[in-house]
């Protein structure tokens, strides 16, 4: 069971609206190491031959002793230019066209998220990597309901994802968040009060729920990496929504 902790003074500024719950260090190393590894390879074998090509020159060119197990999780990741990432999304546009709701069709989710790759997960590569059963296993003991869409999210080393509420006919009342990689932003404004603003830092190996009020009456942003003095790299989300027909009860998951 997911339980609520303090935030300490360093991941978080400003005050946390309720329905919004972290955990800094869901994940140990040798689990993020595997989750990576297994989003790269699913992001990676769909992309274009002519960066399969880049990435295989790059990896013989680097010629890493160190095995996949020994490497710091940062060396995962392969120079951003060996990826195909997008300058500009219009993944929320075609959540969107796909549920067809007059209702929300002010295209405003379009073009929210800048250099980036990303993709519909319909399967795990379990049988390529042997810790990723137990990893998904204690994921899946924490969410608050089943009927779950997956996606993977690549941010290149300067990709930002600007406010938004997530469509809310494409996905329900809760989306939880893995973070890998790279430490980034995420920031909550109110949308009836933006000056009510939450701003937690999200460590490579935590995990977030937004449920119910923060889930549609804020807006989330990754920020980009300026936000660090000492500049930061890629990030590796992997995006969990419950489908918008499947979360009519959402157990008390979150025990203090
Ligand atoms: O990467 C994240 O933590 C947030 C991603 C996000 O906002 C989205 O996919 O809608
Ligand atoms: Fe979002």
């Amino acid at each position: 069971m997911l339980s609520r902790r303090l935030f300490s003074l360093a991941n978080l500024r400003g005050t946390i609206p309720s329905d919004f719950h972290f955990v800094p260090d869901f994940f140990s190393v040798s689990e993020q190491r595997t989750l990576l590894s297994a989003a790269l390879e699913r992001l990676d074998t769909a992309g274009s031959r002519r960066f399969q090509k880049r990435r295989k020159n790059s990896r013989s060119s680097l010629n890493s002793t160190a095995g996949i197990c020994e490497a710091p999780l940062s060396e995962l990741f392969l120079p951003d230019d060996c990826y195909e990432f997008l300058q500009v999304s219009s993944y929320f546009l075609c959540i969107w066209r796909r549920h067809d709701n007059a209702k929300f069709a002010e295209g405003h989710y379009d073009g929210v998220i800048h250099n980036y790759r990303e993709m519909h997960l319909t399967s795990w590569p379990t049988a390529e990597f042997p810790g990723l059963v137990p990893a998904l296993s204690r994921l899946q003991s924490v969410l608050p309901s089943s009927n779950i869409q997956t996606h993977l999210l690549h941010l290149a080393s300067d990709g930002e994802i600007l406010p938004h509420v997530d469509n809310v006919s494409a996905s329900g009342r809760w989306i939880l968040g893995v973070s890998l990689g790279s430490d980034r932003i995420l920031r909550l404004e109110s949308c009836a009060n933006p000056d009510e603003v939450a701003e937690i830092l999200l460590p490579s190996g935590s995990i977030y729920i937004q449920s119910d009020t923060v889930r549609y009456q804020y807006k989330h942003s990754i920020l980009r990496n300026s936000a660090f003095a000492n500049g930061a790299g890629q990030r590796m989300s992997i995006m969990i929504r419950v489908s918008p027909s499947y979360d009519r009860t959402i157990p008390n998951l979150i025990s203090k």
